[in-house]
């Protein structure tokens, strides 16, 4: 079994609130272990860019409250190529360290699998650190909870107005790939259709929903479109609903990226923390090419592979059916 001596934790893809007491969680437990911790800035831009500096246990004080990711992360380019690849393992080497805990979401996992295919002698443990929640593996990843209370919290407002004025809303969740938050959220604030990348909605049956939904006297009605749906664009779907669904004045909400901020929440802050002490531990057991991850409340490892090659399972068949049953 490799002995690890030296750890380089970064986060990499879109921030997700977690990411800070994931982080504390690596270096406290590595530094218990007896092991040294180095942050990588930027994810893997900061890896091309040597862009590291030496953590200790006092780096991470006070930072479990903190949304966002107190090294930074980064959508980096160059590492998708080999020469980038070739870069990020020299300073890699450079720097002692033979272990790698990258936080992120499935664009960084499948950087990582590849690095780790093509540098065998650093190994790699994944952290899903991502709002999406598109990882197979974990039940739920990093940042999902926060991001969909905050969600939900827009929304619950959002209902107020649009109860108050006889309206019918159009609100557009984040998830470019992903329709996890949106069906979540559409469950939670009770909306009346929820459209999902994953799944075509045809807008003449949305359309007859709508208007049933009108002659069944619904004060409002709020439709919930993730960001990578379909059908064309939220402003262009709204308007094509608008000209058959006269009674309701219709607007449109994108909540954008206040989704991604925020405290993370209680569930969050412990994922965070049991994942990252189940990375370290990961990789002093020999791990490597692997997730952690937590299902049925116990921390599982899934292969790296394994995590990115399975695609819709989380948009639960009894949550998707529940939507027009609960929304009459
Ligand atoms: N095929 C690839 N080869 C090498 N690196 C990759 C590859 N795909 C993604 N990456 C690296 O991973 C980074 C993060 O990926 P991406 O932007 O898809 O975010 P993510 O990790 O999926 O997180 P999120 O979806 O939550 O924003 C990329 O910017 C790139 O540096
Ligand atoms: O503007 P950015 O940082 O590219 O982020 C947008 C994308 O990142 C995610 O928020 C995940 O972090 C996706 O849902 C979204 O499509
Ligand atoms: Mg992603």
């Amino acid at each position: 079994m490799r002995k690890i001596s030296k750890i380089g934790v970064l986060t990499s893809g879109g921030d997700a609130p977690g990411m800070n007491p994931c982080i504390r969680s690596v270096v406290r437990t590595a530094i218990y272990n007896n092991l040294h911790v180095v942050g990588i800035k930027q994810g893997y831009k900061g890896m091309i860019e040597n862009d590291m500096y030496d953590m200790g246990t006092r780096s991470v004080s006070n930072i479990l409250n903190l949304g966002g990711t107190i090294l930074k992360t980064a959508r980096c380019l160059p590492f998708r190529t080999d020469e980038g690849m070739e870069t990020a393992y020299q300073n890699i080497k450079a720097q002692g360290i033979d272990g790698l805990v990258v936080i992120g979401g499935d664009g960084t996992f499948t950087g990582a699998l590849r690095f780790s295919q093509k540098y065998p002698d650093v190994s790699v443990i994944g952290i899903p650190g991502t709002i999406d929640n598109d990882l197979y593996g974990s039940t739920y990843t990093l940042g999902f909870d926060t991001a969909t209370n905050t969600v939900i919290e827009a929304i619950d407002k959002i209902r107020d107005t649009a109860d108050s004025h006889d309206r019918l809303f159009f609100v557009e969740v984040m998830g470019r790939d992903s329709g996890a938050i949106a069906l979540r959220a559409g469950i939670s604030c009770g909306a009346e259709a929820i459209l999902l990348p994953e799944k075509s909605t045809a807008i003449d049956e949305l359309i007859a929903q709508l208007k049933s939904g009108e002659s069944n006297k619904k004060s409002s009605s709020i439709v919930i479109v993730a960001e990578g749906d379909k059908t064309g664009g939220i402003y262009d779907l709204a308007k094509a609903v608008q000209k058959e669904v006269t009674n309701y004045d219709i607007k449109v909400t994108v909540l954008g990226h206040l989704q991604r901020g925020g405290a993370p929440s209680s569930f969050d802050r412990v994922l965070g923390s049991r994942l990252g002490f189940a990375a370290v531990n990961a990789l002093i057991a020999g791990h490597s090419q692997k997730m952690v991850g937590l299902e049925a409340n116990h921390i599982k490892l899934t292969p790296l592979e394994e995590a990115l090659s399975h695609h819709d399972f989380k948009l639960e068949a009894d949550l998707l059916q529940m939507v027009e049953v609960l929304s009459i």
